[in-house]
């Protein structure tokens, strides 16, 4: 076993041992993992906070075990997710909707699946490499290989065999300050083997290498909807299978409802209130027993792909937090207070695998403000102003509270709305579903919430994150200027209707 100490352990002494222990090449890299902050995992909660500690002059080291950076998002999740989305809008719109806009293909528009994943493939390998070429412009050391809490400051890197450029030899690095950030995993169903090749999890779904005539998802959460929304648009009848009576697990349920009219009109089948008794891999085929919440109506539905998608869990296998105690709720959450710290002190936990949303950006912010907590003693989040967004189309994104939320804490609020049928980008765009809602307190007519269906959404709900985060009223957003014609316009409409009228509908 190789140890690098050097925390405690005064300088003239770090070489004399290290001379006993190394040879000349692994003497230079003992000395220079003389690190002050250690990073377990590298996704985007870990990633971030590596690249944000060495920029703030530490010393700093991240361990990986899964052979690339990125962690879910780059690798299995947002990334390959939304370039399976963008390619799959594509290719329906030049299947579906080039005529109305005088574009005549000659020929059929035909899919070459084993190319559709290469560019899905190709884009995620650049973005991993890039985190890469980060770590070493900044000067952050990579370990690739398991980390595990060897003590309250030691953590131990074990190889993993199956990934390229391992650590040779189990290491003992000995940190400072220690960051978690090992993520969540898929959340199992209860009796059901997933396979990844007729029944699949979120990671399988998106290296299908044939279209399933029929997919059934359990699950119309955001995976489900936006991988079903990939699937519906190469030619899948897609089910979804949900047991609450609504879709869109937090979403306004306006938005909700409104979601589902749009994702039905595009040929998704809808089975709420629905609960799934069990799944059986028949050959090609996936039979899936439901039984209504309310009727009890039993049915078999059949399948060609089974996706499920019923939520993550918080990751923490092989990590070893038993041996120093760290505590874990009921969820399987590591527990934390305000400033991302376990019982002790220099040990914090970001992301997934803390509380809070399972989002990257989250993750990411809480990356920069673990580190500048560190540093300075100080790091803040508004947790009240993290957006969501889904990437079906047209989009759904949303920030600050949902009317549900301000019905239940008994504030009082008004609510402005404007459809995009009015607005005269989408209308260029012949895109013009959906609406923007957005939601002031009655009496200070501050904005609390922004709810956005439409072309774009992702993108517009930056807009209501920094009206909301610098305390802007409807009317500070109606009185900016904005450009002629965009989509944005109608958020300003949506804000002028909330506390007076809008001007174009
Ligand atoms: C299909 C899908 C689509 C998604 N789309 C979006 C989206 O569009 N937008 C969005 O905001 N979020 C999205 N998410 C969620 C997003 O991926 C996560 O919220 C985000 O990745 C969490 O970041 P993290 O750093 O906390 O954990 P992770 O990204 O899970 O990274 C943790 C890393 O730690 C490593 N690790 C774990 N244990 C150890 C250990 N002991 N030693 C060494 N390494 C270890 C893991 O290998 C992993 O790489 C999506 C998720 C999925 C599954
Ligand atoms: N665009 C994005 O930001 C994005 C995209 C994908 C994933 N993610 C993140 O990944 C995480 C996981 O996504 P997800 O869609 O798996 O989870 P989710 O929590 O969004 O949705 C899970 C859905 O499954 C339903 N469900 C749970 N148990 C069920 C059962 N037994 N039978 C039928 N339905 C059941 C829930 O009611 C819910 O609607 C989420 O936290 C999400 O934030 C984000």
């Amino acid at each position: 076993m190789l140890r690098i100490s050097t925390r405690s352990v005064p300088k003239t002494k770090i070489s004399i041992t290290s001379q006993r222990l190394f040879s000349s090449t692994q003497l230079w890299n003992a000395e220079k993992a003389k690190h002050d902050v250690v990073v377990i995992g590298g996704g985007p909660g870990g990633y971030i906070a590596a690249i944000k500690a060495a920029q703030l002059g530490y010393n700093t080291a991240c361990v990986e075990k899964r052979g690339s950076l990125g962690g879910t998002c780059l690798n299995v999740g947002c990334i390959p997710s939304k370039a399976l989305l963008n390619n799959s809008h594509l290719y329906h719109q030049m299947k579906h909707d080039s005529k109305q806009r005088g574009i005549d293909i000659q020929g059929s528009v035909d899919l070459n699946i084993a190319q559709f994943q290469k560019a899905k493939d190709t884009i995620v390998k650049q973005l991993t490499g890039g985190i890469e070429m980060l770590f070493k412009k900044n000067g952050v050391k990579y370990y690739k290989g398991l980390g595990s809490f060897e003590s309250e400051t030691e953590i131990k890197v074990s190889p993993v065999e199956e990934i390229e450029g391992t650590v040779k030899e189990e290491t003992i690095l000995s940190a400072d300050n220690i960051i978690v950030a090992t993520g969540s995993e898929v959340t199992p169903f209860p009796g059901i083997t997933i396979d990844e090749e007729r029944i699949v999890s979120s990671t399988g779904i998106l290296s299908l290498k044939e279209i399933p005539k029929k997919l059934a998802i359990i699950g119309g959460g955001i995976i489900g909807l936006e991988m079903g929304s990939v699937y519906s648009r190469l030619g899948s009848e897609v089910t979804i299978i949900e047991f609450q009576p609504a879709i869109g697990a937090t979403m306004d349920q306006e938005v909700a409802t409104a979601t589902q009219k749009f994702l039905k009109k595009q040929g998704f089948q809808f089975k709420t209130s629905t609960k799934v008794m069990g799944a059986t891999r028949d050959g090609d085929k996936v039979n899936v027993e439901v039984e209504g919440v309310k009727d009890g109506k039993k049915e078999t539905i059949e399948a060609d792909v089974l996706l499920v998608a019923i939520g993550r869990r918080p990751y923490v296998q092989g990590l070893n937090a038993e041996k120093i105690g760290l505590d874990v709720d009921k969820r399987g959450r590591l527990v934390i207070d305000s400033k991302f710290q376990t019982k002790f002190p220099h040990i914090k936990v970001i992301g997934d695998v803390t509380f809070g949303p399972m989002l990257a950006h989250k993750a990411e912010e809480e990356g920069v403000a673990a580190v500048e907590l560190i540093k300075t003693g100080h790091g803040h989040i508004n947790y009240g102003n993290i957006p969501s967004v889904m990437y079906s189309h047209p989009e759904v994104a949303w920030v600050g509270k949902t009317e549900q939320e301000l019905k239940n804490d008994g504030i009082s609020y008004k609510i402005g709305k404007f459809p995009f049928v009015a607005n005269s980008r989408a209308k260029t765009n012949m895109d013009t579903e959906g609406f923007v809602k957005i939601l002031i307190d009655s009496e200070t007519e501050r904005l609390l919430g922004a709810h956005i269906i439409g072309p774009n959404a992702g993108e517009m709900i930056a807009e209501a994150g920094l009206a909301l985060e610098y305390g802007a009223s409807a009317e500070d957003i109606a009185r900016v200027c904005h450009a002629h014609p965009t989509l944005s316009e109608a958020f300003k409409e949506a804000s002028l209707a909330a506390f007076n009228k809008p001007l174009n509908f």
